[in-house]
């Protein structure tokens, strides 16, 4: 990342001094230097608002700390370097502790000093810099209207349900297959919230070993079973005042269900092999493929537990039923494909979007996302074709219907594809499709004599 241009006011009485302080920091041409020989002058140029002031302490209208109270006054985000004179170092300490970013003496090296005092405010600056465009980055990627993208029915009740789930507290429970985006919407929601600004920590129950969840949600003390080496902060202690999110909730032991129950309930857990109760407070967001009912009744999940996680539910409906979203976010992905990777833009034939909508996405939109990357790799030209998409997985349903047939046309395309399936045996096919044998002649017939 390359530094913006700085303005450095350097204050200083002394031209020898002046011209010494210039000169090292016109080596750096990001740096904007402008000078001032006394204390009005440069007060009445604060409007400028530099990024650093080089202060000398003894100016001959006002104090080094007197320009300095009035300067952070003004503005406490400019920089102050103190310069002084040794016998003025105790005074430079002082105003050090007030904020001052440093003091140099007027020395023989006070040049190196310089360099090296603004090296070090450069890379601090940096990363102010960094963690502002981070921290708003964050907050564009999660203002939610504009980073779940879709239009159709099924989204917009999701939207509405966030809407719903960020002026709340309750517990929310997101449903859906994968990819339909359940950490997608459960970032939404924290970083929508009054919670934006404490942690957002994440959980997969499926990902971890079954015998260290325990551990990973609770921590645990040094020493509790062979391989604590040292004590152990769990995430419901790094989610404190923040929101935890439990994915593939449905995957948890039953064993370790109660133990969560307590901590919701309680609001306080104890590490393993610890006795100490700590106080837990955080808004926790849930998420499963399963569907807990079921597991419910079939006794894989207890039935309090659901009850106390159920709060919110948020239910997010397969790709396949989201209308024209597939189109929206083939595009949407295309779009952000060429951005990241400096292509051109490329559009999609009206073949090709045919031939999206028809394909089911067991997947999801993590699917339809990577098939899109790969399209735009593969396509040659500005336009996306048919042939540059291909599906993981062989969709039979979506290939019959990838063309626009007569309802006969369709019917021979199904008749040749179950032929194929059952080795020609014209019997069986007619059998599973009900339909009597002589249909099936009658099309193949007619369809060698036309
Ligand atoms: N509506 C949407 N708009 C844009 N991108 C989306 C949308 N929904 C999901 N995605 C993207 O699809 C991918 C999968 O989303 P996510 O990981 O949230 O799904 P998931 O349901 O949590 O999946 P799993 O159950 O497998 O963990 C991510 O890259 C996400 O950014």
């Amino acid at each position: 990342m390359r530094q913006q241009s700085w303005k450095v006011f350097v204050v200083e009485d002394d031209e020898w001094y002046r011209k010494l302080l210039v000169h090292t920091l016109s080596l750096n041409p990001d740096y904007e230097v402008s000078t001032y020989e006394n204390g009005s002058s440069l007060l009445a140029d604060l409007k400028k608002r530099p990024d650093l002031i080089t202060l000398d302490f003894r100016l001959p209208d006002y104090s080094g700390a007197e320009l300095f109270d009035k300067i952070k006054a003004f503005d406490p985000n400019i920089e102050i370097v103190m310069i002084s004179e040794q016998q003025d170092v105790e005074t430079a300490v002082s105003l050090l502790k007030k904020g001052a970013y440093d003091y140099l003496t007027k020395s023989e090296d006070i040049r190196d000093r310089l360099i090296h005092v603004l090296n070090k405010l450069g890379k601090n600056k940096e990363l102010i810099q960094r963690v502002e465009t981070l921290q708003e980055e964050v907050e564009r990627k999660y203002d939610f209207q504009s980073s779940i993208i879709g239009q159709s029915a099924g989204i917009k009740k999701v939207f509405r349900m966030i809407e719903k789930a960020v002026t709340t507290n309750l517990t929310v429970m997101i449903t859906g297959e994968t990819g339909t985006g359940k950490e997608v919407v459960a970032k939404a929601i924290h970083y929508n919230s009054p919670l934006r600004n404490k942690a957002f920590v994440p959980v997969n129950m499926s990902a971890i070993p079954r015998e260290l969840i325990e551990s990973e949600l609770f921590g645990h003390e040094k020493g509790s079973f062979t391989g604590a080496t040292s004590q152990r902060i769990g995430k419901f202690e790094q989610a404190h005042g923040g929101t935890l999110f439990l994915d593939e909730i449905g995957e948890m032991e039953i064993s370790l269900q109660a133990k969560l129950l307590r901590a919701l309930q309680e609001k306080e857990i104890t590490r393993v092999g610890g006795t100490q109760v700590v106080k837990v407070n955080c808004r926790v967001i849930v998420a499963t493929h399963r569907n807990l009912l079921e597991e419910m009744k079939n006794g894989n999940f207890r039935e309090d537990l659901y009850y106390r996680l159920f709060g919110l539910p948020i239910e997010l409906p397969p790709l396949r039923d989201r209308d024209k979203d597939v189109v929206i976010l083939a595009k949407h992905f295309a779009e952000t494909f060429a951005k990241e990777n400096h292509q051109s833009h490329k559009s999609f034939s009206q073949e090709t979007l045919q031939k999206l909508m028809n394909y089911r996405y067991p997947g999801n939109i993590r699917e339809l996302k990577s098939i899109i990357e790969l399209a735009m790799v593969m396509a040659d030209g500005d336009e996306i074709t048919a042939d540059d998409i291909t599906f993981a997985q062989r969709d039979v349903v979506s290939d019959v219907l990838s063309e626009e047939l007569t309802m006969k046309e369709y019917q021979l395309k199904i008749i040749k594809l179950y032929l194929k399936q059952y080795d020609d045996n014209i019997k069986l096919v007619a059998d599973k499709l009900d339909i009597g044998q002589s249909t099936i002649y009658r099309l193949l017939k007619e369809e060698s004599l036309s």
